[in-house]
């Protein structure tokens, strides 16, 4: 997939109808979106019947949107909201594999379907990113056209499986990025996250029994041998750097063999056979409605939301009676004078802004050094002057900050000015105005994350939703629950209960908890608005009628 200017970009969809208008703040590679599309301008133009499509494709961490010819906006990067009050998977993913022979056209099938699905949050995983890394005698060899890429051996099936197996989990995944003119991974890893429907593509998508059982669907794409060949040479000569002779001769030598012993055998497999390839409608359609069939019946609605969600599940939380005990793993910083006295200010909402930023960040610094006390230390000897050393103390292990935008981030500059080089990510979770579900957007966190201690920053929590979405991703990407560390400057009752019941194992560390919520999920008494106070984005209470029918939700998240 994505194998504009001979790479396999994977985890992208190659071909976007429409640019989306997309913030900024999506793009984590600095460029703006035109710089994107200008990007995607320069690579080799697709036939015309395929112009149609293009992609918004940038760095690792990207958010990948497309639109479809009926306007719908198909994610394919980021995740749906696929767990439930407990923190559990609600939903897994619908597998549908694609095989086929090499340029029959399972890309085109796979984007077929997804054009036609209109399920917004969609992966494709190919094969490409599975070939085996060479050493120096094989490269030599495959620059002559002569190393076998379609004999199974190329393959590192063992990692596909698990990559797939995560995949299905809803764990995130690094899929290699492959490189057909230089036959090697490049440096860059792209990170893969779950989605509804997951499609893998491959000529040997078939070939393993165990990998066959994990898919919902096997798809053969069988085009006519001459027509995938000519498609090969047009293909490889434009984006895979190969000349007419190379390309020949690795064709009669290892394709065509390859195709019939070990791909052909794929049709005894497959659930459908697409003669043709991309061209055949009525075989895409009749795909699409099964797919949605099976969709359905897993509790799939058709915004993309999952039945008995978040949001539906939060509405009892309303009415459910809290417990009277707050959790153990709340911690409520002492609510010494001083402390009192900035939550004065900061509640009132004749604060300007200027004393607004001051006295938060302020009381920002006293949770976080509150926070750090939870972290472990180890005794260490230092000398004062020559001869003389005290035993002291030593935090052990490192710490990184994650901001769940848009209010987490004003947390960010006081967790630096306690935590020296602190290292941070950002989670951008907003709601389906349709599901009413959270869903992620945007996501960057420190490489390796699983090894720090996660300080996960939220100016408030209310209802707990988005919070619980952060922590949910967090445990994805193989953090341990009780490396966890949620800090807020205010947190609802019902909100602790919520997060508390979920992940038992995160530590909740606050410096002031509030009763109750009201029906918009807003925190009773609360701080108002946090982010848009300390950033001054405020609007007024009669434009906030006009523009939300009276309620407002922070940060994009009803939360
Ligand atoms: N129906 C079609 N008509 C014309 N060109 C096509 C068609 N389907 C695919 N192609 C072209 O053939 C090449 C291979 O198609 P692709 O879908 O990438 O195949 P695969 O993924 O099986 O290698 C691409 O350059 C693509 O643009
Ligand atoms: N370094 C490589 C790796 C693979 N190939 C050929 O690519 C074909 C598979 O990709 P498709 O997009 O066509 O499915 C396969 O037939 C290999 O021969 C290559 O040429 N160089």
């Amino acid at each position: 997939m994505g194998k504009k200017n001979g790479s396999a970009g994977d985890g992208e969809v190659k071909k976007g109808v429409k640019i989306e208008e997309v913030p900024s703040y999506y793009n984590s590679s600095g460029s703006s979106v035109n710089e994107l599309v200008e990007n995607d301008q320069r690579s080799p133009s697709p036939p015309a019947a395929r112009r149609r499509l293009r992609t918004l494709s940038g760095s690792k961490g990207d958010n990948q949107i497309m639109t479809t010819k009926t306007g719908r906006r198909i994610y394919t990067k980021g995740r749906p909201p696929w767990y439930d009050r407990g923190g559990q998977t609600m939903k897994k993913p619908f597998v549908i594999g694609i095989c086929g022979g090499s340029a029959s056209g399972k890309t085109t099938v796979a984007e077929a379907i997804i054009e036609r699905l209109e399920v917004p949050w969609v992966t494709i995983l190919s094969m490409d990113s599975f070939y085996k890394v060479l050493n120096e005698e094989e490269k030599k060899r495959a620059h002559e056209s002569n190393f076998n890429f379609d004999h199974p051996d190329a393959f590192d099936f063992d990692l596909l499986k698990d990559v797939l197996a995560r995949l299905k989990e809803g764990k995130s995944v690094e899929v290699p990025v492959y490189d057909f003119n230089t036959h090697s991974r490049s440096s860059n890893a792209k990170t893969m996250y779950g989605a509804d429907v997951l499609i893998f593509e491959g000529i040997l998508a078939f070939h393993r029994d165990d990998i066959n059982e994990m898919m919902d669907m096997k798809v053969f794409v069988d085009t006519d041998a001459d027509t995938r060949l000519a498609r090969r040479l047009a293909r490889d000569i434009s984006e895979r750097g190969r000349d007419t002779k190379g390309v020949l001769d690795q064709y009669l030598r290892f394709v065509k063999p390859a195709f019939d012993t070990f791909i052909a055998p794929g049709t005894k497999v497959a659930d459908i056979i697409v003669p043709r390839g991309g061209d055949n409608f009525v075989a895409i359609d009749l795909i699409v409605k099964r797919v949605k069939t099976e969709l359905s019946s897993r509790g799939y609605n058709a915004c993309g939301g999952a039945e008995n969600g978040l949001h539906q599940q939060r509405a009892s939380l309303l009415a459910s009676e809290t417990p009277n005990e707050l959790p153990e793993s709340l911690h409520i910083v002492k609510q010494t004078p001083q402390v009192l006295g900035l939550h004065t200010f900061i509640r009132n909402k004749e604060t300007k802004r200027d004393e607004l930023v001051f006295y938060s960040e302020r009381l920002m610094r006293i949770l976080i050094e509150e926070t750090l006390n939870f972290m472990p230390h180890k005794e260490v000897q230092v000398e004062v002057s020559v001869g003389v050393s005290v035993v002291g103390r030593r935090m052990d292990g490192e710490i990184c900050g994650v901001a769940i935008m848009r209010a987490g981030e004003t947390m960010e500059n006081s967790l630096r000015s306690v935590v020296k080089d602190c290292k941070m990510g950002k989670i951008l979770i907003q709601t389906n105005d349709k599901t009413l579900e959270p869903e992620l957007y945007y996501l960057r966190l420190p490489k390796d994350i699983h090894k720090y201690k996660v300080l996960l920053l939220d100016a408030t929590v209310a209802s707990g939703a988005a919070a619980m979405m952060a922590i949910r991703i967090l445990v994805d990407h193989d953090v341990p629950e009780e490396n966890i560390s949620i800090l807020s400057l205010l947190m609802a009752e019902p909100g602790v209960h919520a997060l508390a019941y979920a992940f038992p194992k995160v530590r909740l560390v606050t410096t002031a908890v509030d009763p109750s919520l009201n029906e918009q999920f807003h925190v009773l008494p609360g701080m108002g608005n946090f982010g848009d106070r300390y950033y001054g984005t405020e609007i007024s209470d009669d434009d906030s009628d006009a523009f939300n029918g009276g309620a407002y939700s922070e940060e994009g998240i009803s939360d």
